[in-house]
């Protein structure tokens, strides 16, 4: 469904928030790569690593930046001390269930299946010193998100003598 308004961008402090993943695949891993860069303490709730990411997720439970539950999601694994949750998982009727229950709970939840069911979107982000983008789409179309940030990151990165973006 196409969305009334567009996104209205806010930049808030993550450090040291606490953050939930239900899901440990692809979409979780390239996500908390950046949320781990912004200082964000990340919690991973899945029964299974996919091999394809398996290696990253070892490295960061190994070093104390992610903590892992190897379980299924359940009710009670929210807690009002989250900051936000990611329903990351590869079943949408259980990100359906997490975003229900954690808005239940007041907890502002993403649901990596259903864009018309998040409370907040994952901007594609670039970083260049002191200077944060971050960009979003309308939901339509992820892969033009996509490709404005490599655009913009191309751009900075010609400029990098002199930041000037
Ligand atoms: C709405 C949003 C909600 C949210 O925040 O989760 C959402 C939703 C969905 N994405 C889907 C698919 C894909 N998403 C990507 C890529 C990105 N998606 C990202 C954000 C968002 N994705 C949120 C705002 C988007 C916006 O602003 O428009 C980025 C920016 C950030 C990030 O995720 O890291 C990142 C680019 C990062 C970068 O490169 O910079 C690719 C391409 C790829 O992986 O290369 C594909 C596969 C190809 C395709 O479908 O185009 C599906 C269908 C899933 C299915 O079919 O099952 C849904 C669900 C739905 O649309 O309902
Ligand atoms: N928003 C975005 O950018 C994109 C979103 N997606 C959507 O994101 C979701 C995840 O995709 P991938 O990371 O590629 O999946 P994946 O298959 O790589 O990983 C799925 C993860 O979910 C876990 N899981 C399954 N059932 C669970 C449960 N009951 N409780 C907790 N964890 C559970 C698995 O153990 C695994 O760790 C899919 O629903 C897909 O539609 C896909 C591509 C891009």
């Amino acid at each position: 469904m196409r969305e009334r308004y567009p996104r209205f961008p806010v930049f808030i402090r993550l450090d040291d928030r606490q953050i939930l993943f239900f899901g440990a695949g692809s979409v979780a891993k390239r996500r908390i790569q950046v949320l781990l860069s912004f200082g964000a303490k990340i919690q991973v709730i899945a029964p299974k690593i996919p091999g394809s990411v398996e290696e990253q997720f070892r490295t960061w439970i190994k070093t104390g930046q992610v903590h892992y539950k190897k379980k299924q999601f359940e009710e009670t694994d929210l807690e009002k001390s989250m900051f936000m949750v990611f329903a990351a998982t590869d079943k949408p009727e259980v990100n359906a269930m997490i975003a229900r229950l954690c808005r239940k709970r007041g907890i502002p939840v993403n649901n990596a299946s259903d864009a018309s069911d998040c409370d907040f979107f994952f901007p594609s982000v670039v970083r260049k010193e002191d200077i944060v983008i971050g960009i979003t789409g309308n939901g339509e179309d992820h892969r033009k998100v996509r490709e404005v940030r490599e655009m913009i990151q191309w751009k900075s990165d010609e400029k990098e003598e002199h930041i000037c973006l």
